[in-house]
C-alpha cells in the first residue's frame, strides 16, 4: 500500500513536472500565498490548513473588565489571539490609554501558552492605525487621563519586537504616521488591497527616529526609506508589496481569512523553532538586546537538558557536578 502511495506520488510529481498546472498553481496562490508545489510530500502528508473562518470569543483584561479602546480576542480551539485598535472614528489613532490596553493584551497573550500567533489589526476598513491622536498631543508627548505626556508606543514597539511568538498586522486602509511604524515592527504584514502606507511626520512635525526609521531602512533600504520620511508620500499595498514592506496583499473580504490562514501554517510549525527564529532574525539589528534575547533563548533550551540538570543537582545535593559523561561535541 505504500509503495502504491510512492508510485502513484512519483506519476503525479512527473505529470506535475511534464504538465505544470499554471491556471491552477495560480489560483492556489491567490488563496494559499505558498510559493511552491501543491503536491509535495509534506503537502501529501499534512494537508492544506483549514480554510474556515475562525470563531473569536472575547477576552478580558486581567481583572475580568472589558477594555475600552482595544477589542481582544483568542480564538476557539485553535492558538491565535486577535488585538483590535477600537478607535475607528479617529481612524484608529492612538493615545497613552490605547497603548497601555494594547501592552497588556499583548502581555495576556505572551503568557497565555495555548496562544502561537497575534493578530494586530484596526476596527473597521478604513484604517489600521493613523498613528498617535494629535488631538491629544502635547510638549511632552501625548496625554490622556494624566496630567503628563507619554511616548509610550515606544515600549510597546519593543515589546512586539520581543514578544517570542509571531505577531502579524492585518492591515486593511491606512497605516500612517506611528501606525506604520507599529506595522513595520510586527513580524509579518498582510494588507487587503484598500491598505494605503505613509510616514506623515514630517507634515505634521513628528519623526520616529528609532525603529520606524532602522527598521524601515532594513526593509526598503535607505533611499527608499528616505523618500519615504522626506516626502511624506502615501503607497497603495501593491507599491508596499514590492517595497517589502508587506508579505501578500490580498482582497479585502478575504483579509481576516488569508491572516488566519498563515497563522494556521505557522501554529503546525515547531514553537521553539518559531522562537528562537524571531529572536535570531531580529538579532543582528537589536545589538547588545538582541543578543540578550537570543542568548535567553539558548539558556532556556539548555535548561531542559541533562547537563544542565546535573549542576543545579549538585549544587542542591552539595556535591561536585559530575560532568564527564557529557560529550564534547566538535
Ligand atoms: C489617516 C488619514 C489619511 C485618513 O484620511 P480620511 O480618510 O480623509 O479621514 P479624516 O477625515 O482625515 O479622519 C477622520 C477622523 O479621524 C481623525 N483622525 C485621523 N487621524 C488622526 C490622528 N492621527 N489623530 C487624531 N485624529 C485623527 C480626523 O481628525 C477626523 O476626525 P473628525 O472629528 O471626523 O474631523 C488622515 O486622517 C490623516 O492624515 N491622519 C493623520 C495621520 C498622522 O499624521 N498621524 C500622526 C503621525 S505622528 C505619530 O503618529 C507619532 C506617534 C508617536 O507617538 C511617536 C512618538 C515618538 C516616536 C515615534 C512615534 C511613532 O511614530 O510611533
Amino acid at each position: 500500500m505504500k509503495e502504491f502511495k510512492t508510485i502513484e506520488r512519483r506519476i503525479a510529481s512527473l505529470n506535475n513536472h511534464l504538465f505544470p498546472k499554471s491556471s491552477i498553481l495560480s489560483e492556489c496562490r491567490q488563496i494559499s500565498s505558498s510559493p511552491a508545489s501543491a503536491e509535495d510530500s509534506y503537502r501529501l502528508i499534512h494537508g492544506e490548513v483549514s480554510k474556515e473562518p475562525a470563531v473569536w470569543r472575547p477576552a478580558l483584561d486581567e481583572s475580568g473588565q472589558e477594555f475600552t479602546d482595544i477589542h481582544y480576542e483568542k480564538s476557539v480551539g485553535e492558538g491565535i489571539a486577535k488585538i483590535t485598535i477600537n478607535r475607528p472614528e479617529r481612524r484608529n489613532a492612538f493615545g497613552p490609554h490605547t497603548i497601555k490596553e494594547l501592552m497588556r493584551a499583548f502581555n495576556d497573550a505572551r503568557d497565555d501558552s495555548s496562544i502561537g500567533a497575534i493578530i494586530l489589526t484596526g476596527k473597521g476598513t478604513k484604517a489600521f492605525c493613523s498613528g498617535g491622536d494629535q488631538a491629544l498631543r502635547t510638549s511632552d508627548g501625548y496625554t490622556d487621563f494624566e496630567s503628563f505626556g507619554r511616548l509610550n508606543v515606544l515600549d510597546l514597539q519593543v515589546q512586539i519586537r520581543r514578544l517570542p511568538k509571531p505577531v502579524i498586522a492585518m492591515v486593511a486602509g491606512y497605516a500612517v504616521g506611528g501606525g506604520h511604524v507599529l506595522h513595520m515592527v510586527c513580524d509579518l504584514t498582510i494588507a487587503a488591497e484598500n491598505a494605503i502606507f505613509g510616514q506623515t511626520g514630517a507634515k505634521v512635525g513628528s519623526f520616529d527616529a528609532g525603529y520606524g526609521s532602522s527598521i524601515m531602512s532594513r526593509l526598503v533600504g535607505p533611499k527608499k526609506a528616505k523618500e519615504m520620511w522626506f516626502l511624506s508620500r502615501f503607497y497603495n499595498a501593491y507599491e508596499a508589496e514590492k517595497m517589502g514592506l508587506v508579505n501578500a496583499v490580498v482582497k479585502l473580504e478575504n483579509l481576516e481569512l488569508e491572516t488566519v490562514k498563515w497563522c494556521r501554517e505557522i501554529l503546525r510549525n515547531s514553537p521553539t523553532a518559531i522562537r528562537v527564529l524571531k529572536s535570531a532574525l531580529n538579532a543582528v539589528d537589536d545589538g547588545h538586546a538582541g543578543l540578550q534575547d537570543l542568548g535567553g533563548n539558548a539558556t532556556y533550551i539548555f535548561y531542559g537538558t541533562e547537563e544542565a540538570n546535573e549542576g543545579k543537582r549538585a549544587f542542591m545535593e552539595r556535591r561536585s557536578p559530575d560532568y564527564s559523561k557529557f560529550p564534547r561535541r566538535p
